[in-house]
């Protein structure tokens, strides 16, 4: 499987991401700069963390122009995987592709430290590794993660159980302590938490590697011929 690690000008997380598919799973990834016109011959959409054109207006503001989001929205349409974390995550709220904001933390603090995670939804193509319920060791890192929707929002993502993963404690601000969604069709997943910072014990913990585990299986399965 083929991803594509986006770099946008202030990414600082698109190392781990590499580092996590490449050296952890062992699958192909290529980091695609900003402005790239083709995201064809990949499989996946990675959008990493970091500050996106540092941030200014709001993180994620700036970026959902960048020209490669007109591509990432064509692979969403064509039901390809689309993975953001933490900024990536902002910048798919900002583009549209997935409902609600992030906004600034409610102690207005940028917070950075290892927190607890419920699988809300194992049913997904990002989440079939975990078993449903499962509580999870993940690190944050981030200023504006407080996730906000309005109640017809909330109702509808509880319904159509796009809530894929909250938080064990309020720590953030964000609604129902969410801290990561589905869209409706269950190819792009948003979250702030950061699962490829923790795909080792070496560096404290692996439990975000099934995540990325789970979506090569599920590509795996789709694509393999069983003639
Ligand atoms: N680690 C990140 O991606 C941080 C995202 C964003 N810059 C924030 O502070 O909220």
């Amino acid at each position: 499987m083929k991803f594509a690690v986006i770099v946008f000008p202030g990414s600082n997380c698109d190392l781990d991401m590499y580092h996590a598919v490449k050296d952890e799973l062992g699958e192909e990834a290529e980091y695609v700069w900003h402005d790239s016109k083709d995201l064809s011959s990949y499989d996946g959409i990675l959008l990493p963390g970091g500050f996106s054109y540092g941030d200014y207006l709001r993180c994620g503001a700036i970026a959902q122009f960048s020209g490669v989001m007109d591509e990432v929205r064509k692979a969403a349409e064509a039901g390809k995987p689309v993975l953001g974390i933490c900024n990536g995550f902002q910048i798919l709220t900002e583009a549209g592709l997935l409902p609600g904001v992030l906004l600034r933390n409610k102690n207005l603090k940028f917070m950075c430290r290892t927190v607890g995670l419920k699988v809300e939804n194992n049913n997904t193509l990002f989440t079939n590794e975990y078993e449903q319920g499962e509580e999870i060791q993940i690190p944050i890192a981030h200023g504006e993660g407080n996730y906000y929707c309005d109640d017809a929002t909330y109702n509808h993502l509880k319904e159509n159980n796009q809530i894929v993963f909250t938080y064990a404690d309020d720590f953030n601000g964000s609604r129902n302590n969410i801290a990561g969604i589905i869209n409706e069709r269950g190819n792009v997943l948003g979250m702030m938490p950061h699962p490829e910072r923790a795909v080792s014990e070496l560096i404290g913990g692996k439990d975000g590697l099934a995540l990325f585990r789970s979506i090569v299986k599920q590509w795996r399965e789709s694509h393999v011929s069983h003639a």
